[in-house]
């Protein structure tokens, strides 16, 4: 093993649809350790600050929320949880008031570096107690753990993405069903990509194309690099 005694740990980063939280969760599950959705952890934020009324434009106040907030992850691949005080905001993170102002905050440059040192404690505190950790993102590669032991990023054809995103949230893929998606998966990518570079690898990080393969195919080719880098 590469990893230390403190756990393997695996970054995955991505575009949106690219099957990075479903694949990271299963591979999670299979190798039996902690899992961290650092995406969830920016829609927490956003649900945290309009529940409390802070202005998604004032950058300072949101930034100070990161401190502020009482954010606890659950990290079982099998049942990934988010709460906040103790109340499950699971569901209220996905609905589209969320999703449609969310990149107001991930692209906040007053708040990356204090999510992000958040989301590297984590990481570390879950190898250690979990045996190792996936956490998947859009930075994870390169800021949040450039020195974890596995790094990949995962990405599939804009094609391959709206339609298994269109397929997810509409049940079906054709043009209307597509048009929405689309609205939903570039315009936030484009967003996000002005704070974090996710749409090629960083050097010393593998890119996974899933676009032809299956969801149980990206499964294993992660699972096989994951066995490479740890023998
Ligand atoms: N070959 C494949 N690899 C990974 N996921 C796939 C594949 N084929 C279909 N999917 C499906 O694609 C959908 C999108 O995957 P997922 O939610 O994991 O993407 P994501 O990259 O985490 O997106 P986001 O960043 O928006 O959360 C899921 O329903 C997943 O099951
Ligand atoms: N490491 C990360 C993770 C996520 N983001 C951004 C991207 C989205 O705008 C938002 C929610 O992510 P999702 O749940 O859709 O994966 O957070 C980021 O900037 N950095």
């Amino acid at each position: 093993m590469t990893s230390t005694s403190n756990g393997v740990r695996v970054a995955i980063d991505g575009p949106s649809g690219s099957g990075k939280s479903s694949v990271s969760k299963k591979v999670a599950a299979h190798l039996g350790i902690g899992y961290l959705d650092t995406g969830a952890m920016y829609r927490a934020l956003t649900w945290y600050c309009l529940d409390a009324g802070i202005d998604l434009d004032d950058t300072e106040a949101v930034a100070d929320a990161v401190a502020a907030m009482p954010l606890e992850m659950g990290t079982d691949p099998k049942a990934p949880s988010v709460s906040m005080g103790g109340k499950p905001i699971d569901a209220d993170i996905r609905t589209t008031r969320i999703a449609e102002v969310v990149s107001k905050v991930a692209t906040n440059l007053a708040v990356r570096p204090k999510l992000q040192q958040r989301q590297r404690d984590l990481m570390r505190e879950i190898a250690a107690s979990s045996g190792g950790v996936v956490a998947e993102g859009r930075d994870v590669t390169t800021v949040v753990a450039p020195d974890a032991d596995v790094r990949i990023l995962m990405v599939a054809s804009e094609e391959a993405r709206l339609a298994r995103r269109s397929k997810e949230v509409h049940g079906g893929v054709d043009e209307t069903m597509l048009a929405a998606t689309r609205a939903q998966i570039v315009d936030r990518d484009k967003a996000d990509s002005t704070v974090s570079s996710f749409m090629t690898a960083a050097d010393g990080v593998v890119t996974l194309d899933t676009s032809e393969l299956t969801f149980q195919q990206s499964v294993e080719a992660v699972l096989t690099l994951v066995e490479r880098a740890t023998a």
